[in-house]
């Protein structure tokens, strides 16, 4: 690129820079008028898109203006940062934080005696999170929570998501490189060749579930199962909101509709449908084990769907034949992204065969929108790429998290109407929430409006 045209770039950028933060700053004032509830995890569709417009367009700036070998070397210790965060994560900082005051912030001296880590190594993790923003060293050795640290506080389920990620998924990120220039394992898309697989030599849940070695191996394995466990949870907090709401899918429109959770878990997306949408029905559907669990759940949460037989819940195996046969929806929410193309293709045929010509598959997953852009996806305004760049890198960072623990995806709307495809069936629509998830609405290939 000549100079010309990088400073032809960068004056577009700062031009849709400036139009976005306007947006967003007028999204907040509106908020602010209405004296409506915030919520920042379903913000109104202009500023989700004036956000990640503004995340991107930073993002490109930061591409354009850095020297290029620096900001390579910058990448390629990233990892430290991320480590920075977990042991903030782990030590809960931000809870010893939560009540100081926020001008004159604690003296390290202070942190350090509360979470037991010497103070001047924990001075030298704290003051790289503050550089990007996590934390404030307000003056010389004295730290406070800033606006992205304080969501932290007394929020264990977050925690745990943040911590989870640098536990044994972290080790089994080091064993990517190699797997993939294995000859045979980078070809391989079995469960038993995953980069998890090389690190621990067992499978993720095996791991998880499964109490061995000495005494504490066991307690700190029963830790990370807790943890793991917490983390879904707060995991879904940030992502479930724009999901659920009637403006992102229809939801409304189904009525009295039935859906089938198809490898449910203990129902945590009916549970919430249930919730906001009174007259839908719902047959959860998942292994023996987690149907058990899901009983004592629904039977303390909404015992009257169970009582009048608004929730059935059955274990069943999908890539067995589907029971439920004819239902209006069903449902499959986090449970393509963890199976290969060939699993994928096997779940979704044995759906088809139960499906009538006016049912309905929805999944909900990540979709992957490529720099190159997707006909399914909004594209991001020029010259930002179609993806909005750096607003999409935690997506692609989750898709290679799927590949190192189960030789799973996240898939682009393209790849998903091809898995629907070879199931007889035909991808309709992908409808984009306000998050990184999306609903992909699938049916049958023989079907006609
Ligand atoms: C990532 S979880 C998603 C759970 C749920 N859909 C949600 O969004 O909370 C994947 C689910 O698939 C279930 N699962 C795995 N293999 C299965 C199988 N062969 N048949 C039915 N469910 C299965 C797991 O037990 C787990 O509950």
């Amino acid at each position: 690129m000549s100079k010309a045209e990088r400073a032809q770039k960068l004056r577009s950028l700062v031009h849709l820079l400036a139009e976005a933060a306007e947006v967003v700053i007028r999204e907040w004032e509106t908020e602010d008028d209405a004296n409506s509830h915030y919520d920042p995890l379903l913000p109104s569709a202009k500023l989700y898109q004036a956000r990640r417009t503004l995340v991107g367009t930073c993002g490109m700036c930061i591409d354009i203006v850095q020297e290029p070998q620096s900001r390579l070397m910058e990448m390629a210790m990233d990892q430290y940062v991320a480590r920075a965060l977990h042991i903030a994560a782990e030590a809960r900082i931000a809870d010893v934080l939560a009540a100081i005051d926020p001008k004159e912030g604690m003296p390290i001296t202070d942190i350090a005696k509360t979470v037991h880590v010497e103070e001047r190594k924990l001075a030298r993790v704290l003051r790289c999170l503050c550089t990007v923003h996590v934390f404030i060293e307000v003056k010389d050795l004295h730290f406070a929570n800033s606006v992205t640290s304080q969501v932290l506080a007394n929020n264990d389920p977050l925690c745990c998501w943040l911590l989870t990620n640098g536990q044994a998924i972290y080790t089994a990120s080091d064993k990517l490189p190699a797997v993939l220039f294995n000859p045979v394992k980078s070809r391989s898309y079995s469960l038993e060749e995953t980069a998890f697989q090389e690190a621990f030599n067992t499978s993720y849940w095996e791991y998880l579930e499964t109490d061995v070695g000495e005494p504490d191996a066991v307690a700190k394995r029963r830790q990370e199962r807790e943890v793991f466990g917490l983390a879904m949870v707060g995991g879904g907090r940030v992502h479930a909101p724009p999901l659920y709401a009637a403006t992102d899918y229809p939801w409304g429109a189904l009525g009295t509709a039935t859906i089938v959770d198809v490898g449910g878990g203990v129902g945590g997306m009916s549970l919430d449908l249930a919730r906001r949408f009174p007259e839908l029905r719902f047959v959860l559907q998942d292994r023996r084990p987690t149907i058990a669990q899901a009983r004592e759940l629904w039977q303390r949460e909404m015992p009257d769907a169970v009582m009048s037989g608004r929730i059935q819940m059955m274990a069943h195996d999908f890539f067995a034949p589907q029971p439920v046969a004819n239902a209006d929806v069903y449902l499959m929410r986090y449970v393509l992204h963890d199976w290969p193309d060939a699993e994928c293709v096997t779940i979704l045929t044995q759906l088809r065969a139960a499906m009538s010509r006016t049912s309905r598959i929805l999944t909900a997953d990540q979709a992957i929108h490529t720099t190159a852009g997707s006909a399914y996806l909004t594209r991001a305004p020029e010259p930002l790429p179609a993806n909005y760049g750096f607003a999409h890198v935690l997506a692609n960072a989750r898709d290679l998290n799927m590949m190192a623990l189960f030789n799973g995806m996240e898939r682009t709307p393209e790849q998903l109407g091809a898995l629907a495809e070879k199931a007889g069936l035909r991808l309709v629509k992908v409808w984009e929430c306000r998050g990184m998830v999306a609903i992909t609405e699938m049916c049958r290939d023989d079907w006609d409006e």
